[in-house]
């Protein structure tokens, strides 16, 4: 999704403008609701179920209008062997579901630590980059159904934190840009195929038949593979998204902190940016300025302590020119930061650009416990981290980052040692990360950045904002203040944020949406093209440097700029269908003053925190006020002059005002969707289960966002119905190596549950991970890792069974020195007799990491950019091991050849798949 707010901060300006002064003119909607509509998720719900109470079988099918505008993204991930199952990432998937929703029935209404604690344990594990939601049934409800309302039991819908920009493409679909959806197509297939609705009293109990066929097939071994949702095996970073992995500002007071040894995470988050060089460079610089001493940090605590006893305007200006460098407030930002300081939630409205962030760095550092930011995009957070001054320790969280850096941000968050953490709006789904803050962890302050997200109204809602409200945050975070803070809300939106926060009126701090430097004209044009050129060339733009042209399809982009060139002006088009490696180059370029013009969708500007961008152009009719405002804003942040014109023409309004009509669901779709989620095929109270996006989304006609709103409505809506999980993906598939599965099933409960629970293909095990966890009690952490644990039990058994009788036999029955015949029978006799788990807990000497493994990865990789590497193919070289398409005649020449041999395998896989998603856009299989 883009973000919204851009627009600046008008009021300042020393500077002199560009050109001639004188020129410068300067509800909380419930699932079941009666109906309303809005233009995104679910526009309205005029149904039957009640919100009281579960809807019997005599009330009437839930009747749902429903528009989108879909932001949404997935992830893939590599997977991995037994006796054992390995990863397989190869088998055909075309006929499986992709990647699944969960959906749990716990028996208690809270996140279940259980149900939360899997889902993200496996997400941070070796299936670490799968995207899933998950959520459990609290009760039940009653619905129509149709009898074709059957679906696989998964459905996935995409993270939505990252990258998505919500462009359009040359179809108009509103981005989703690495969303692999042809849901135009597929629709206009299931529309034909749809039959009438068909009342059935009860259906939702039990109508819906699983489609999973089961089909025995002889397995042909003693070898499993194991494959985690084969269609995400392709390990790359297309489609846009960034892939973060951790930074934090520097420590609090630099000079006083030591310079801890980069670790590997830290390395990464260099590495990552460093390719766009958009944060590590400001990081570095922040680092600089510590190390130089620029700040003088007894000065700061003591002006921090003034205005902590004192927050008088006096000592609170002391304290921004110590900390910031400036000599006085903007418009509105000493009365937020007072009003913060005080405890009191306060609604902030001002323009992009106009300096909010500052409304909550230097509470920051006044108040005694954590600031937590929420934020809709992971871009947008690493925009506000690197904006963070170097004396407050940030960090932020995201659901892309590696298992080993997640853990040590919530190890800092326990510790009390960051005092601003961004976070997106999912994370609360996370049992792991609330309950840090059950215990100690002190929360002072709850920003919620993008506010206006929390409104179906707005332009830019975000279902996952709905758990935003206080009540929810007063009690996961016992925090009693909230900042709101947005640049671009109508009355409606700013109504729906405030109660939702419930922000009381007397505390909206709001100032003119539009700065004063900015000179506004129109045209209605019949040739948009000449029309620009003209503008471009004339006088009032010929000394403009950096111009930002704004379309809204991308086909235009590509369009525009390629003829902007052919003009001797040098442009560069920007959209989401362009990878992320290239975006990421040409913001660089532009910023740098490389080019001149940006040609772009809504996709560009998040972020952009250019001065001197002299002119916007709408080359199209933004598709609201808001967002006119929003990117008109990105022009003249420096307070000078600038121009913003917008050409428009009624053909291209008529085509939008079409895509926007057709951006909308049916109230029979949200029906069907609903009788899925409540067929009693998808599990019973307390038990996890899965939808499947892609297939789910066809068939129900409805973008994942949608679908995504209709679940968070029916978890936060007055009743509540089911509990979300953490995104997972649950998809697995095993091939049985010499063995006999059969045989295995009598010795493992596990591979057992999993031969009755999986459908065959050509000798492939294909399962639904919380179908096997919950027909065998287990968590799906526990599961996931009882398959990896697979993969080497043989080999850990008979290095067991060695090391005991090397090392801790008590020498008895006949055993002394290094005749161990006693005990090795008995280990042998244990391990016939299925009792080998006795033996399985004798640590190896196998490393976790090391120091340098990933930057040896990174400089592997460097060295050898001209091939694809998997995770396991670079894995397999640092531990000298030899492959068909890496031969050791050649590849053992490379110093790497077998150096981290003493490295556990997975580790170094671990490391290799961080390193490789570095290299963004870089097709990596
Ligand atoms: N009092 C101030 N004096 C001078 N510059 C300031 C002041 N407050 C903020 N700024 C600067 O203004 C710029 C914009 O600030 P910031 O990014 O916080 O704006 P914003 O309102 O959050 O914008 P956006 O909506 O784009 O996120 C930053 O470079 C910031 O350092």
């Amino acid at each position: 999704m883009e973000s919204d707010s851009d627009s600046d901060g008008s009021h300042i300006s020393a500077t002199p403008p560009r050109g001639d002064p004188k020129a410068s003119q300067a509800h909380h909607l419930s699932p079941l609701k009666k109906s309303t509509i809005n233009r995104h998720g679910i526009s309205s719900c005029t149904n039957s179920i009640s919100r009281q109470k579960p809807v019997s079988s005599r009330q009437k099918p839930l009747k749902t209008k429903a528009k989108t505008k879909t932001k949404a993204e997935t992830k893939t991930k590599e997977p991995d062997d037994d006796p054992p199952p390995r990863v397989f990432p190869s088998a055909d998937f075309s006929t499986l579901p992709g990647v699944p929703i969960q959906i749990r029935r716990p028996s208690d209404r809270d996140l279940g630590p259980s149900a939360s604690n899997s889902t993200e344990t496996l997400r941070q594990g070796h299936f670490a980059n799968w995207a899933t939601f998950s959520f459990s049934k609290v009760r039940r409800v009653n619905i129509e159904t149709t009898e074709e309302d059957e679906v696989q039991p998964s459905l996935s819908i995409s993270r939505p934190e990252t990258g998505n920009n919500g462009d359009r493409n040359e179809r108009g679909e509103s981005s989703a840009e690495a969303v692999p959806l042809d849901i135009n197509n597929e629709s206009a297939h299931l529309s034909n195929s749809t039959k009438p609705l068909r009342k059935h009293p009860n259906s939702i109990g039990g109508n819906v038949p699983l489609p999973l066929k089961r089909r025995k097939c002889g397995g042909e071994g003693n070898f499993v593979r194991l494959n985690i949702n084969g269609r995400g095996r392709k390990f790359t970073s297309k489609g846009g998204k960034r892939r973060i992995s951790n930074y934090s500002t520097n420590r609090r007071y630099c000079s006083r902190s030591k310079r801890k040894p980069r670790k590997e995470g830290e390395a990464e988050v260099d590495g990552l940016y460093d390719e766009g060089g958009l944060v590590s460079e400001t990081l570095r610089q922040k680092q600089e300025q510590c190390k130089h001493g620029r700040f003088s940090y007894e000065l700061i605590e003591q002006a921090v302590s003034d205005a902590r006893d004192e927050p008088s305007d006096e000592n609170l200006r002391k304290l921004l020119k110590l900390t910031h460098g400036y000599d006085s407030f903007r418009e509105g930002q000493l009365e937020a930061i007072k009003q913060v300081i005080a405890g009191q939630s306060t609604m902030l409205v001002l323009p992009t650009g106009a300096g909010k962030s500052l409304c909550y760095q230097l509470p920051a550092l006044i108040l005694p416990g954590l600031t937590l930011v929420v934020s809709p995009l992971v871009a947008l957070m690493v925009d506000q981290l690197k904006q963070l001054p170097s004396m407050v320790q940030g960090a932020l969280l995201c659901s892309s980052q590696s298992s080993e850096v997640t853990s040590e941000t919530l190890q800092q968050l326990r510790e009390g040692r960051i005092k601003v953490l961004f976070v997106s709006p999912e994370r609360f789904l996370n049992a792991e990360f609330v309950s840090i803050f059950g215990t100690t962890l002190l929360v002072s302050l709850v920003v919620v950045d993008e506010a206006h997200c929390i409104s179906e109204w707005s332009h830019n809602f975000r279902p996952s904002y709905l758990r935003l409200r206080a009540s929810l945050l007063q009690a996961k975070l016992s925090v009693k203040c909230i900042l709101a803070m947005t640049a671009t809300a109508t009355c409606k939106t700013l109504h729906a944020v405030m109660s939702a926060l419930e922000i009381p009126p007397t505390s909206l701090i709001q100032t003119s949406q539009i700065r004063e430097n900015l000179q506004l004209s129109i045209t209605l044009s019949g040739n948009r093209m000449k029309d620009l050129m003209m503008l471009i060339k004339s006088a009032l733009l010929a000394e403009v440097r950096s111009i930002i042209i704004y379309c809204k399809f991308q086909s235009e982009t590509d369009l525009l700029s390629k003829h902007l060139c052919d003009n001797n002006i040098f442009a560069k088009s920007y959209h989401s269908g362009i990878s992320a490696k290239e975006r990421i180059r040409t913001q660089e370029m532009f910023c740098s003053n490389k080019i001149r013009v940006v040609v772009a969708t809504v996709a560009f500007g998040m972020g952009l925190d250019k001065g001197d961008v002299g002119a916007v152009i709408h080359y199209s009719l933004p598709e609201s006020v808001e967002e006119y405002v929003q990117e008109i804003g990105r022009a003249g942040r420096d307070g000078r002059l600038s121009y913003c014109h917008l050409l428009f023409d009624e053909t291209t309004y008529f085509k939008l005002r079409s895509l926007l009509y057709s951006d909308g669901v049916d109230e029979y779709a949200v029906n069907r969707f609903l009788s899925q989620v409540f067929s009693s095929n998808m599990g019973s109270t307390g038990k996890v289960c899965s939808l499947v996006k892609e297939s789910a989304s066809r068939k129900f006609d409805m973008k994942e966002e949608v679908m995504l709103t209709l679940l968070t409505y029916l978890e936060l809506g007055e009743v509540q119905y089911l509990n979300l999980l953490p995104q997972l993906n649950v998809t697995c598939t095993l091939y049985f190596h010499k063995t006999s599965p059969d045989l295995l099933a009598v010795k493992d409960i596990l591979v057992a549950a999993i031969l009755k629970k999986s459908e065959t293909k050509q000798g492939y095990y294909i399962f639904d991970m919380p179908t096997v966890a919950n027909s065998t009690g287990m968590t799906i952490a526990n599961l996931s890792n009882h398959l990896q644990k697979l993969k080497v039990r043989k080999l850990d058994a008979m290095f067991n069974a060695a090391t005991f009788a090397s090392k801790l036999c008590p020498k008895m029955d006949g055993c002394s020195g290094s005749l161990h015949t006693a005990c090795l029978q008995r280990r042998i006799f244990y391990y016939f007799s299925k009792d080998d788990d006795r033996s399985s807990n004798i640590a190896n000497n196998m490393g976790h990491g090391s120091p340098f493994l990933r930057a040896d990865i990174k400089v592997f990789l460097q060295s050898s950019s001209h091939e694809k590497f998997t995770p396991r193919a670079v894995a397999r070289i640092m531990h000298g091991i030899a492959s068909p398409a890496y031969p050791s005649t050649t590849w053992s020449r490379t110093h790497f050849w077998g150096r981290y041999m003493h490295i556990d395998f997975p580790a170094v896989m671990e490391a290799a798949k961080m390193e490789l998603m570095n290299f963004v856009g870089k097709d990596v299989l």
